[in-house]
């Protein structure tokens, strides 16, 4: 039999046009409708109860921990998320409202403020300022590679998981940077730009094959290490730099010194994380130690490249061409916002000869966004449902196997506190007023996760262990599944 729910409230699910009926503002896609929430804790922050499946079918299958209030679950999606995530979550019942753009700060501070699920890609910074105002935030999902645009450290100590997308994009990125050294080799866009304005201009001075010229890749991981076998199958010698040693991939050669790699490449392609190392690692004396009439792509972050740099080095013709896919500012949304307010060298810029420009589409593709929908959708579902925070990148990873239909009277724990010294016991001696049937715990730097399933607790008794565990010193942040 399976028991009462204990909702207030109508258990009824939204329709989707309730979900998606409110007025739309100018970049609205849907949004929420306000509900009174059903669910005694959700308010309170992080505390969600599950509802467990009818035991008619009782067996050792996994039971599905999903919330028993999955309305209450609020996720705001910025900067046109992919549908496969939008279906993921409607799913579960799950309140989406979703915008085509990345907010203003104003605007994100005031839609952050009661939401339980962020989805960004790399124009929304998610700084201590922003997160500050996140009341009940329980996870963000970066729907790309990238995380260097959230304040992961600040979101872990606020009990708030990060989830990305290692690779799904990064097969898009290649194939983009392997065009663009084919158009550079031709100077292809500068010959459309051209017949696009009337002139037939008909030359092969400085245009060559890719074949048997030498591409340096910067940073050989997911993205390098895929252009570095697309490059070879054109006939390039691929040679690369990392600042860990990496195995080769076909007949690549690693190179001891970023000065090696410049000094030897015909093109050089640039494919590493923001970082501190990285913020201006491509400037004047890197450009000078790049051979005559070579070229340089970068499709990995905008402040990896001085552009006022790479302006005078185009202008002197040491560097032949240059493809540019990140900028250090970029547009909060499409239109005619690529201008100098942005950045102050943009007229300059967009002068040069043989640059080919595009905005941040690297991983913009239907096979990569679908991908990557599907798979931080499913992450972030795990996470609000089961607690797994395998794949965060500022969590422990932790995870528990399911519960089964046949445990009866279960809570699932998770706990995420302070790494400090005696805090298990403490909440040991909670837990230990019930069964612990098992728990796993790690931790990472100042924060700790432990998932924990207690048999022997009644649903009267929930609120109680939440309390408990809510008042313990060292407690961040926690929710019980049930
Ligand atoms: N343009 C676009 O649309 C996209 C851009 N990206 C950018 O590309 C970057 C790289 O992506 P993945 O290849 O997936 O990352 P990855 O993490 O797989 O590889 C990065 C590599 O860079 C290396 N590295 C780090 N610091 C270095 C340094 N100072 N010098 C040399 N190597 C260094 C790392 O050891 C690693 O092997 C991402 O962090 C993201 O910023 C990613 C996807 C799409
Ligand atoms: O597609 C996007 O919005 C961002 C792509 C990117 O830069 C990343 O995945 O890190």
């Amino acid at each position: 039999m399976s028991r009462p729910i204990p909702i207030k409230n109508s258990s009824r699910r939204p329709a989707e046009s309730e979900i998606s009926s409110s007025p739309p503002s100018a970049v609205e896609v849907n949004s929420w409708p306000t509900y009174p929430s059903p669910s005694p804790f959700l308010d309170s922050n992080l505390a969600i109860f599950t509802r467990r499946q009818s035991d008619s079918s009782r067996s050792t299958v996994a039971k599905q921990l999903k919330p028993f209030a999955t309305r209450d679950i609020k996720i705001l999606l910025l900067e046109n998320i992919n549908q496969a995530a939008h279906d993921i979550f409607r799913k579960q019942g799950y309140q989406v409202e979703s915008f085509n753009t990345s907010l203003p700060v104003d605007q994100l501070i005031e839609k952050i403020h009661d939401v339980h699920v962020i989805g960004i890609r790399s124009k929304t910074n998610l700084t201590s300022q922003i997160l500050q105002n996140a009341r009940n935030l329980v996870v963000v999902g970066c729907f790309c590679i990238g995380t260097n645009q959230v304040n992961l450290e600040f979101a872990a100590k606020k009990g708030i998981a990060v989830f990305n997308s290692p690779f799904s994009n990064s097969r898009s990125v290649a194939e983009l940077v392997l065009a663009e050294i084919v158009c550079l080799a031709r100077q292809l866009c500068e010959r459309s730009m051209e017949m696009h304005q009337g002139t037939w201009n008909k030359v092969s001075a400085h245009c060559s094959e890719i074949r048997g010229k030498t591409l340096g890749i910067v940073g050989y991981g997911h993205i390098g290490s895929q252009l570095s076998v697309l490059a070879e199958s054109m006939g390039m010698k691929v040679i690369y730099y990392d600042v860990v040693p990496l195995m080769a991939l076909g007949t690549a050669k690693q190179m001891t010194s970023l000065n090696c790699l410049l000094s030897l490449a015909d093109f050089v392609s640039l494919h590493v994380p923001e970082l501190a190392e990285t913020t201006n690692m491509i400037g004047q004396p890197e450009l000078a130690a790049m051979q005559q009439g070579s070229y340089i792509i970068n499709a990995s972050r905008g402040h990896v490249v001085q552009i006022p740099a790479l302006i005078d080095a185009m202008k002197s013709g040491h560097i032949a061409g240059a493809a540019l896919d990140v900028y250090p500012n970029e547009p909060v949304a499409n239109g005619p916002l690529f201008t100098s307010q942005l950045n102050s060298w943009t007229e300059d810029l967009v002068h040069l000869k043989n640059l080919i420009l595009s905005p941040h589409i690297g991983g913009s593709t239907e096979e990569a966004q679908s991908a990557i929908g599907a798979e931080v959708g499913e992450a972030i579902v795990r996470y609000v449902n089961e607690g797994a925070t395998t794949g965060a990148v500022n969590f422990p990873e932790v995870r528990l196997r399911p519960l089964t239909l046949e445990e009866d009277n279960h809570a699932r724990v998770l706990h995420v506190h302070q790494n400090v010294p005696g805090v298990l016991r403490t909440v040991n001696e909670i837990l230990s007023e019930h069964n612990v049937d098992k728990q796993f715990s790690d931790s990472r730097g100042p924060i700790a996760y432990l998932m924990a399933d207690v048999s022997n607790v009644s649903t009267n008794e929930i609120e109680n262990l939440y309390k408990k565990l809510t008042a313990t010193p060292y407690n961040i942040a926690t929710r019980l599944l049930y």
